[in-house]
């Protein structure tokens, strides 16, 4: 029997950080695809309650405002790595949550400590229900939400590569202004107060400037596969 089909049996909880552009939802879904295991983007669901917030009328220079709303919106993550969906209140938010306001709003909708504590409780409770094992990307994944898991990734990357990879993915988008908008960004996450970006101390941690994606999924690939063999 393949060493793959049984960490694909295995209930294995792989958590992967870092910041913006380093390659975490590609290499997440793909390792998450290739091992049989949930998958869960935690940014999207940041993305969701801050789309929620613009779209009802919050102001979100307000944190007591955002932390008054923010039990109101019913976010669901479907978690098959093939197809991840979310939806709030009902209503499919996979497109709006992408935009370039959201984009620009979600740093400081997601360091409001009320919205932290929630969506972390539905990070928690997706996790617990996916029994045959989950990779979960996002900031604080290994050193807040999931601090047991078996395996903690964090992903880095130079601000260059990681503007070049956005910037790859947008027609026409200045390099420049995507560079600048990451580190403002990554600033705003790193800074927070509440379960800011951060590396756990039993994270490892991969550069990804000079890997092509492949070479990133094989190696987080090894990684869970001996996890498996050492358990
Ligand atoms: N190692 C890599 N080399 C080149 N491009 C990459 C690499 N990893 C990811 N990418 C590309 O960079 C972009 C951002 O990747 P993504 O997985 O969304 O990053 P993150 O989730 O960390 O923000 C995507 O277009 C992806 O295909
Ligand atoms: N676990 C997480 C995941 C994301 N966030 C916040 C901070 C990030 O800037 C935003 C958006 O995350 P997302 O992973 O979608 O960002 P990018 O794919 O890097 O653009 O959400 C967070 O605070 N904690």
């Amino acid at each position: 029997m393949s060493t793959t089909v049984e960490t694909a049996r295995s209930s294995v909880i792989v958590a992967i950080d870092g910041p913006s552009g380093t390659g975490k939802s590609s290499t997440s879904k793909a390792v998450a695809a290739k091992l049989g295991l949930s998958y869960l983007d935690t940014g999207a669901q940041y993305r969701a309650i801050t789309w929620w917030m613009l779209t009802n009328g919050i102001d979100v220079s307000n944190p007591e405002e955002i932390a008054t709303a923010a039990a109101k919106p019913v976010i669901v993550s479907g978690t098959d790595p093939a197809a991840p969906t979310i939806t709030v209140d009902g209503e499919d938010a996979s497109g709006p949550i992408r935009t370039q306001e959201v984009t620009s709003k979600v740093s400081a909708v997601s360091a409001v400590p009320e919205v932290r504590t929630l969506i972390t409780a539905l990070q928690r409770s997706i996790a617990a229900a996916a029994t045959g094992g989950i990779v979960v990307e996002g900031r604080d994944i290994g050193t807040t939400v999931l601090p047991d898991a078996d395996l903690k990734i964090f992903l880095t990357a130079s601000p260059e590569a990681r503007a070049a990879r956005r910037s790859g993915e947008v027609k026409g988008s200045d390099l420049t202004a995507t560079r600048e908008a990451l580190i403002k960004r990554d600033a705003a996450d790193s800074g927070r107060k509440t379960s800011p970006l951060a590396k756990a101390d039993d994270a490892v941690e991969v550069d990804t400037t000079e890997l092509t994606l492949q070479q990133v999924i094989e190696c987080v690939v090894t990684l869970v596969e001996g996890k498996r063999v050492a358990a």
